[in-house]
């Protein structure tokens, strides 16, 4: 059973996670289990911290408390070194080198196999473009190497931040294809976004604010819990909910607090 302990480890699991960015707790002992072979999407408005809790989970956020596993060994470390990729939102590709120079480049670094390269290529629809240079490229298609090169040597955990924003719908639509084509193959996806209606693309949600999750559920458990009719309005739902439990009931200050928080 998905719930019981004795079941498959999770993809991740964080107990009492605190990160203090700057001067700011950004997150402040956060839990949350992240099951294998799924589509999760992370949600929720700009600076609630879901780059902090994919830098977490990815290894390289400095963290003041609390654990995260991933695959079952300690975020960032060496055995999780080929399994895990990541896709930050800044393109991380070389400009003056093609597609396929820079694919070839990443393999040898991650001492993938050579066939890869035409795999990752081929998976992000890249084919017709392999012998460009990544300068001469749109931005979407340039977001999509990164994709490309977070796809050599098929890793089991692929953590992609902001993955479709700059993309036409088409091609995000796609995008979604291949997440779930690999989820089906046994890769466990995190993929933020705060464009909610990918939300129902997902099989799991993981709604953030201020540094806390406010919701972990399927997207059908979501509506169903909320009423809502959307994962916009679930999410709305959801903080007047708590806004509701925590502050002064009626008050201005809730008001434009919540209107703030959603735009
Ligand atoms: N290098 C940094 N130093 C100090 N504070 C930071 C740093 N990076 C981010 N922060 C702060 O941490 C908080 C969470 O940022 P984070 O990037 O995790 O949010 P996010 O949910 O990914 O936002 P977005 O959707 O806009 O990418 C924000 O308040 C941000 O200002």
């Amino acid at each position: 059973m998905m719930n019981s302990p004795d079941a498959v480890e999770p993809a991740v699991a964080i107990e009492g996670l605190r990160v203090r960015r700057g001067r700011a707790d950004i997150l402040h002992g956060l839990d949350l289990r992240i099951p294998r072979g799924q589509v999760v999407g992370l949600l929720g408005p700009s600076g609630c911290g879901k780059t902090t809790l994919m830098r977490s989970i990815v290894g390289v956020q400095r963290v003041k408390g609390g654990t995260v596993t991933v695959l079952g060994q300690p975020a960032g470390s060496a055995p999780l070194r080929h399994r895990v990729g990541y896709v930050t939102q800044a393109a991380s590709v070389y400009d003056d080198l093609t597609i396929r120079q820079n694919l070839a480049y990443f393999r040898r670094v991650l001492g993938a196999g050579r066939a890869d390269v035409e795999r990752a290529i081929a998976a992000t629809d890249l084919e017709e473009h392999a012998g460009r240079l990544v300068s001469a490229l749109s931005g979407g298609q340039r977001s999509r190497v990164s994709l490309a090169a977070a796809l050599l040597g098929s890793p089991d955990l692929l953590v992609l931040d902001e993955p479709t924003v700059g993309l036409d719908p088409l091609l995000r639509v796609e995008l979604w294809g291949l997440f779930h084509r690999l989820a089906d193959s046994g890769t466990s996806l995190l993929i933020s976004s705060h464009v909610m209606d990918e939300a129902t693309r997902c099989d799991r949600l993981i709604l953030m604010r201020d540094g806390a999750v406010l919701a972990d559920a399927t997207p059908d458990e979501l509506l169903a819990e909320t009423g809502a009719a959307d994962a916009e309005g679930a999410f709305l739902a959801l903080l007047r909910r708590r806004h509701a439990r925590h502050a002064l009931p009626g008050t201005d200050e809730d008001a434009a607090d919540l209107g703030e928080d959603v735009r």
